[in-house]
């Protein structure tokens, strides 16, 4: 069994017991009470080729299968504050809570305190997660290819779309990519952490972007260990970086992400992006 099956059956189990406590009609109410879903696809890839550059996408992490124990967090909105200080484009928030220690909880209090559009990260098996994804004030939905067989993913991108949300569509290796594109993804992450082995890979990004077309929006996700590896992200065609340990270990979180921000948003970097 991998760390990617340890985790789903620990996702369908704690799913199984939300479901029991909250029926379906519950969550679209509170889904439709929700403001609309912002459009982080545009804040990620803004029209405006001077305002390009590499985007920030800032999580919040307090553990993973890899590190364990990495940060307390006590307070998700005030770390989430200093994100969007910082730059940050949009908000990441782990919600998994056995490896992670997240919660819908977390996301909330995320949603009350930012701007910016929210991602909720977590591993989706099924369309009920999405609407409880709205329902908690997410604006973005992480889709996991290897964790979907093909009909369910394109199902989920197409609920996420009539959500009002976007899907970021998390791939591995090449045959993802291709899943990825022929189920309609509009954003795409490439994951250097490979969720079998947890070895991180940063040359994935450079092998794995070509693949995807220009018309999507392309995220290196996960070993972002400061500004060098942004720049090198953008020269291979990154339109954001999704970042999380490096953030929540060190001591000014808002300062990390504006560095983040100022290497990705650097003249010199823009110059070498493709
Ligand atoms: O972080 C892990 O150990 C992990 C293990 C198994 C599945 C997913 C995992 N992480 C989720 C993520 O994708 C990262 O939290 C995210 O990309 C940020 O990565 P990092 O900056 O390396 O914390």
């Amino acid at each position: 069994m991998t760390v990617l099956d340890d985790i789903l059956d620990g996702v369908r189990e704690d799913l199984r017991a939300r479901q029991a406590v909250t029926d379906l009609d519950t969550l679209r109410e509170r889904a439709q009470r929700q403001v609309p879903a912002r459009d982080a696809r545009l804040l990620l890839r803004p029209r405006e080729p001077e305002a390009r550059g590499v985007k920030v996408i800032a999580e919040v992490k307090r553990a993973s299968p890899s590190k364990g124990a990495l940060a307390n967090i006590p307070d998700p909105a005030d770390l989430a504050r200093q994100y969007e200080s910082g730059g940050a484009s949009v908000i990441s928030v782990l919600t998994e809570q056995r490896r992670f220690g997240g919660s819908l909880d977390d996301l909330r209090a995320v949603r009350c305190a930012v701007d910016v559009p929210v991602l909720r990260k977590d591993f989706v098996v099924g369309s009920y997660q999405l609407w409880e994804a709205r329902a908690y004030g997410a604006d973005v939905i992480l889709l996991i290819v290897a964790a979907l067989e093909q009909e369910a993913l394109v199902s989920l991108i197409e609920r996420t779309a009539s959500l009002g949300m976007t899907a970021l569509v998390e791939v591995h290796d090449a045959d993802e990519v291709g899943r990825a594109l022929d189920a309609g993804a509009q954003v795409i992450g490439v994951n250097a952490r490979n969720l079998k082995t947890l070895e991180v890979d940063r040359t994935a990004f450079h092998r794995l972007a070509p693949l995807i077309p220009d018309s999507v929006v392309r995220i290196a996700e996960s070993g972002v260990r400061g500004p060098h590896d942004v720049v090198d992200y953008a020269r291979a065609g990154a339109d954001a970086v999704l970042v999380g340990e490096s953030l929540v270990t060190g001591d000014d979180p808002r300062r990390a992400v504006a560095d983040l921000v100022a290497a990705g948003s650097h003249p010199a970097v823009q110059a070498v992006r493709p």
